[in-house]
């Protein structure tokens, strides 16, 4: 693996039944980029996001996160071993308030035992003061501090997204996964949610791999970008090769007559 990439997707291939939803999918995400996963409806990347955050595990290929194999890991790891994600219809505890959700990717940054910790309070206290803490942080970056004590369902559908990034940014991951961040949301929102992916990359460090059918916002967005069809890699390379390549223009244009 080039030593600047944090994920290597190698050769992927799932299949349900008759249906192969990814055929020899490889590409890479480099450690500090934002990478876009693009492609018309049922092209593969919900199912390559599965396989990623171990909900799926592909019938061959290899996935190498920090240059270690990722399918050689229980799926509970994914989150310790420094992956977030956010879900296209967000997946949120809809009865806890925003602040115990944020608490909850923050409990996957600092582990607990109920035996050890019974035994070792002191630590169990501290390991509690820095999820406060972390959680504290999380509420202020993401601008949610106001609205901490709410219940999340109670909130309009922007906000909840925001939430959701802030609980899988609260377990410090080093690569977070962004199932299509943009849907839902208003232009203003979209131009809102440009400018935090980048200060999350900028100040955290952190890697990201978006997919999205907000052309508009990939495109100014991304550094890389593949785009798949019908499980297939149809082209990858910096968004004003891929804009412009045949095989992606013919995939939409196909896509937009068959709607
Ligand atoms: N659990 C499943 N069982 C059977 N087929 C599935 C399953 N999940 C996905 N598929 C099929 O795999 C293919 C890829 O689907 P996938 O959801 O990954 O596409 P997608 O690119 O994310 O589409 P969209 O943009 O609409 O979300 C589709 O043909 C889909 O019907």
């Amino acid at each position: 693996m080039a030593p600047d990439a944090i994920l290597k997707v190698q050769d992927v291939r799932v299949s349900f039944g008759g249906i192969v939803a990814l055929d020899q999918v490889s590409f890479e995400v480099p450690r500090g980029g934002i990478a876009g996963l693009i492609g018309p409806n049922g092209a593969g990347k919900t199912t390559l996001f599965n396989c990623l955050s171990r909900i799926y595990t592909p019938n061959a290929g290899s996935i190498l996160f920090d240059g270690s194999e990722l399918l050689n890991q229980p799926p509970h790891r994914t989150a310790t071993l420094g992956i977030g994600r956010t879900f296209q219809n967000v997946a949120l505890f809809n009865d806890l308030s925003v602040r115990d959700n944020i608490k909850v990717g923050a409990h996957s940054r600092f582990p607990s035992n109920i035996l050890s910790d019974t035994f070792r309070i002191g630590r169990a206290q501290q390991n509690e003061r820095r999820i406060g803490g972390l959680t504290d942080e999380m509420l202020d970056y993401m601008g949610l501090t106001g609205v901490q004590d709410i219940i999340v369902s109670d909130l309009p559908f922007g906000t909840r997204k925001r939430v959701e990034m802030a609980r899988a940014l609260a377990a410090e991951p080093k690569l977070l996964l962004l199932d299509e961040p943009a849907c839902g949301l208003n232009h203003e929102e979209v131009e809102q949610l440009g400018g935090l992916i980048r200060r999350v990359r900028d100040e955290r460090g952190i890697s990201i791999l978006l997919v999205e059918h907000h052309m508009h916002l990939v495109m100014s967005l991304c550094d890389s970008i593949v785009a798949l069809n019908f499980g297939r890699r149809i082209a990858a390379g910096t968004p004003e090769e891929v804009r412009v390549d045949p095989a992606v223009v013919a995939a939409y244009l196909g896509a937009s007559k068959a709607s």
